[in-house]
């Protein structure tokens, strides 16, 4: 699919600053839908009862076999272990996608193959597709993937980190002028005017807030102007109130058009009422994937109603929990 060009979207990715004559990066248009249908990942783990002879130390904790007779079948030593089993949903441009669940449900993995980090024939099954075909190179270039802990130099200030990263990662097409003029515009989208000449920090040397230090990482991809944003647990780590900021920035950033797929861990209830659709994750099993506000009407359809008013997120997460 060619990139078309689409004015309310030019104007909108220019969050507001309407001085900046922006360079085609910026200002092209390219929805994407992403579908996903049946995805399975599964890999290959060592039988604890079946682990090998040897006499590694290992051995002497876990009370493993003593000798080479304890091991018949070495083929029988793999097991596959099921991390995503079945997941299948959608998410069109304009729409925020939150993949909820408890730790170890499969969140980053199901993130990690949506944005085609992961590959066929290695565990990864079942059918992902951007606009109805597979990932294409134009589709990569356009897909964003912000990951949970993020590297960034602390001695630079936040202006000067977006700005060598855009000298990076923009293309030679661009002159220098334009590539500092993309950055500026992600700093005013993302809200870091005011910490702009900030250093980063780190634990040593005092810093960035925690929420701006997010809106950085956010800031590396939106450089790229992405079509599809896909966040590994962006709000953890984060006060209620600097959560709620941020995903309202980022529920800003989908009805611009963009396609935003997140994962959350346990979000409050006003963080969860921003999100179009979410889908509930149990031990690598799907229980719920559909409207936001539709959730709890579903699982009392089916016998799971809560006993007195609480966060949906919170109920959800008892229910994956088991
Ligand atoms: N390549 C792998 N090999 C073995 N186990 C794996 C692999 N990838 C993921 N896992 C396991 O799959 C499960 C799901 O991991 P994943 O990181 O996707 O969970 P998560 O829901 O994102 O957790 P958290 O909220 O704690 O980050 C975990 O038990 C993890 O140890």
């Amino acid at each position: 699919m060619a990139a078309s060009s689409d004015s309310a979207a030019e104007t909108s990715v220019n969050g507001g600053c309407n001085n900046l004559s922006l360079p085609s990066i910026m200002s092209s248009f390219y929805p994407i839908t992403l579908k996903f249908i049946d995805v399975c990942y599964r890999v290959k783990a060592e039988s604890e009862s079946k682990k090998p002879r040897g006499s590694s130390i290992k051995k002497i904790f876990s009370g493993g076999p003593t000798s080479s007779s304890d091991v018949e079948n070495p083929a029988e030593m793999i097991r596959e272990r099921t991390i995503l089993n079945g997941i299948t949903g959608t998410v069109v441009p304009g729409q925020l996608l939150a993949i909820l669940g408890p730790s170890g449900s499969g969140k980053s993995t199901l993130l990690n193959a949506l944005a085609g980090r992961l590959h066929h024939g290695r565990g990864l099954t079942g059918t992902i597709i951007c606009n109805d075909q597979k990932f294409t190179k134009p589709i990569l270039e356009r897909t964003g993937f912000v990951a949970q802990d993020d590297v960034l130099y602390p001695h630079l200030t936040v202006r000067e980190t977006l700005i060598f990263c855009s000298l990076l990662r923009l293309p030679n097409s661009l002159s220098k002028k334009e590539k500092i003029s993309i950055t500026e515009s992600v700093i005013s989208e993302l809200g870091l005017a005011k910490c702009e000449n900030t250093v980063v920090g780190n634990s040593f040397l005092r810093g960035i807030s925690g929420g701006e230090r997010k809106r950085v990482s956010i800031g590396h991809e939106m450089l790229i102007n992405p079509s599809l944003l896909i966040l590994d647990e962006p709000t953890s780590g984060l006060d209620s109130t600097a959560a709620f900021r941020l995903v309202v920035t980022l529920a800003a950033l989908a009805k611009k058009g963009k396609t935003l797929v997140m994962s959350v861990h346990q979000p409050s209830s006003r963080v969860y009422q921003m999100f179009d659709s979410v889908l509930v994750l149990s031990e690598g099993r799907c229980i719920y994937f559909g409207k936001g506000d539709e959730a709890m009407s579903y699982f009392e359809s089916i016998g799971f109603s809560q006993s007195f008013a609480m966060n949906p997120a919170e109920f959800m997460l008892d229910l994956a929990n088991g």
